[in-house]
């Protein structure tokens, strides 16, 4: 369980972050929404020990996140940032191999070489391990981080869980692998992961969320399953924009229409 007590963050005289309490499960892909500049990512960084609280507390199970040793958190917590800046013409192996890091001293192990294969694999890339990382489209290169960051935290600690932070993980993704990306996220959750994505496409949240955390102005204005936590008024009031949720027949989760 990760929890979050009366975060706060501030900076230059503006809080930012104004106080957000909260719990994320394993099992579970929780997600983030709310408009632009309102807290998501300074929320997530905070969760994942990127940025320290002003105030407030970041709980990985019975343990105080800031008393973690930065060396030990990498072998269990796994964070997908943004923008990845990689200036070095590594090849794609090379890149997710980076994600063992943590685990050994001087030369990666048989193991490490044969966890990042499997990496690879899961995000359908093992053709690509021998390619010059930078020669890759802006996807392929988002998904070798996924490869990379799966890597990482690809055993399961000796004691507690593993988390896995990915913020706004998809957006240069196609339709295709935005799904196999979520899905493949929602798998982790279920291998005794906590799971937190900021994510933009609501109606991706609505079909892969379990949990669902709206943000607004530095605090959370809506919060559970998306159906519950997503209503119409919450649109209006995150985004200005008056939106309809219908709930199709052909499928098991409801659809936001613009
Ligand atoms: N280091 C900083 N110095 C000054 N302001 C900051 C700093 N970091 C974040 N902010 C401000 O805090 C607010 C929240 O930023 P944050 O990146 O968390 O928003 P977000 O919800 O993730 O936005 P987006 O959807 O656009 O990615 C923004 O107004 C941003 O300009």
């Amino acid at each position: 369980m990760l929890k979050l007590e009366n975060l706060r963050f501030s900076i230059g005289g503006n809080e930012i972050i104004k106080g957000v309490s909260g719990e994320f499960e394993p099992g579970k892909l929780s997600m983030i929404i709310g408009p632009n500049g309102s807290g998501k990512s300074t929320l997530l960084k905070m969760m994942s020990g990127t940025l320290t609280p002003t105030m407030g507390t970041v709980w990985l199970g019975d343990s105080v996140l800031k008393k973690q040793s930065e060396k030990k958190l990498a072998k269990y917590r796994a964070v997908l940032s943004q923008q990845t800046d990689m200036p070095f013409p590594l090849t794609v192996e090379e890149v997710v191999m980076m994600g063992r890091y943590p685990h050994f001293h001087y030369k990666a192990s048989v193991k490490d070489v044969e966890i990042c294969h499997l990496a690879l694999e899961r995000l359908q890339m093992k053709s690509f391990a021998n390619r010059n990382y930078l020669t890759l489209s802006g996807g392929e290169q988002q998904r070798v981080h996924f490869a990379r960051v799966l890597a990482q935290i690809w055993e399961p600690p000796k004691q507690g869980l593993r988390y896995l932070f990915l913020d706004e993980p998809i957006t240069s993704l196609d339709l295709g692998y935005q799904h196999e990306f979520l899905k493949i996220a929602k798998e982790i959750a279920l291998e005794n992961t906590v799971v937190v994505a900021i994510i933009h496409d609501l109606n991706l949240a609505m079909q892969y969320a379990d949990y669902l955390v709206a943000i607004k102005a530095g605090r959370i204005v809506s919060e559970g399953r998306p159906g519950v936590a997503l209503t119409e008024k919450l649109m209006l009031d995150l985004y200005g924009v008056p939106a309809r949720i219908i709930y199709p027949q052909e499928v098991d989760f409801p659809i936001v229409a613009i």
